[in-house]
């Protein structure tokens, strides 16, 4: 469905993004993971024919952006980072005024908006304004909206950034459908859960580069441990006592509230953490996560 070979995107002197290679199947959920900043965006914006590429290859539907930019973006869904509806409408006529822009007739478009209108349990908030919807149903009609033209690839821009942890869970069960229904997802979010959750392969963006690409799972095999043990001391204690433990798991990292202890065996940790007269004022352990990964492989998490 997507191609790139060292792909990258210059703004002036500034490289966003500087030579990346990606390539996404058909059906499958493919994620961008990456801090603020990682090129994620650049990246989605090349994908969707809305920006140029400055250099490398892109091929998206086996089409080319710089010669083919139209018929690519009328075969794409896209859902981008900031809601963009039409909020002088209410919520069908938003899905109507796309639908009609994109060709379809009248007929079409009014069986697809109530079409779309079920699928992301809006048909009770037809005829509601805009501004009246929560956050996250005015997400899920922007993902209904760019759905009018029966894509088979959708492109989601941090489709959950600024929504309430329910409302994530209605919006990622639709997204579960949508590719049960065959349809490719592109992703990019800085949560290591939505990716975790949605992905069934993901590339880790760090500065512009790719860091790690594979399945969630298998990127917390082979960057990670099985288990975490957190360690939370008093302010300004975590550097000092990180020496005092270091010899207990694979690998101890000081974050400035905690210490994580890297481990397969993350109760036995906290038992030999006791044993040595060390009280930690709280203490978690929990399973490795993408978040992990990335600390592993920048030194930094994902939401610094
Ligand atoms: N139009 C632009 N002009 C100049 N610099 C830009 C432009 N768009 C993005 N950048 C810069 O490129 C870098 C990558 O931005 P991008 O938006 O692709 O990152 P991102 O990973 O998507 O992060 P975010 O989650 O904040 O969108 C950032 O440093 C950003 O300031």
């Amino acid at each position: 469905m997507i191609s790139a070979r060292g792909l990258r995107k210059s703004f002036g002197d500034f490289e966003a993004v500087k030579g990346i290679d990606v390539e996404v199947r058909r059906g499958e959920a493919f994620g961008f993971l990456g801090p603020n900043g990682a090129g994620k965006s650049s990246t989605m914006r090349m994908i969707a024919a809305v920006s140029p590429v400055s250099g490398g290859e892109l091929r998206i539907l086996g089409l080319d952006p710089a010669t083919d930019g139209q018929a690519i973006r009328g075969r794409l869904g896209v859902c981008p980072q900031e809601d963009t509806l039409d909020t002088e409408l209410n919520v069908r006529d938003n899905l109507f005024i796309y639908g009609r822009y994109f060709g379809l007739s009248k007929a079409e478009v009014n069986e697809r908006a109530d079409e779309l209108l079920e699928f992301v349990q809006l048909t009770e908030k037809a005829k509601a304004k805009v501004d009246d919807l929560s956050g996250g149903m005015k997400r899920r009609l922007t993902i209904a909206r760019s759905l009018i033209n029966r894509p088979d690839l959708l492109l989601l821009d941090e489709p959950t950034t600024g929504l309430d942890p329910q409302a994530r869970h209605v919006l990622w069960d639709r997204l579960f459908r949508l590719k049960q229904a065959g349809v490719t997802l592109v992703i990019t979010t800085h949560y290591m859960d939505e990716a975790e959750q949605l992905c069934d392969r993901l590339v880790v963006m760090d500065k512009g580069l790719i860091v790690a690409e594979g399945s969630p799972a298998d990127l917390i095999r082979e960057h990670s441990t099985r288990e975490v043990a957190e360690l939370r001391f008093g302010v300004g204690e975590h550097e000092a006592l990180a020496g005092k433990i270091e010899d207990l798991g694979d690998r101890v990292e000081v974050l400035p509230d905690r210490l994580l202890v890297y481990t397969d065996d993350g109760e036995r940790v906290l038992s030999q953490v006791h044993e040595r007269g060390l009280q930690p004022v709280a203490t978690l352990v929990r399973r490795s996560t993408l978040e992990d990964v990335f600390l592993r492989l920048t030194g930094r998490t994902l939401v610094d």
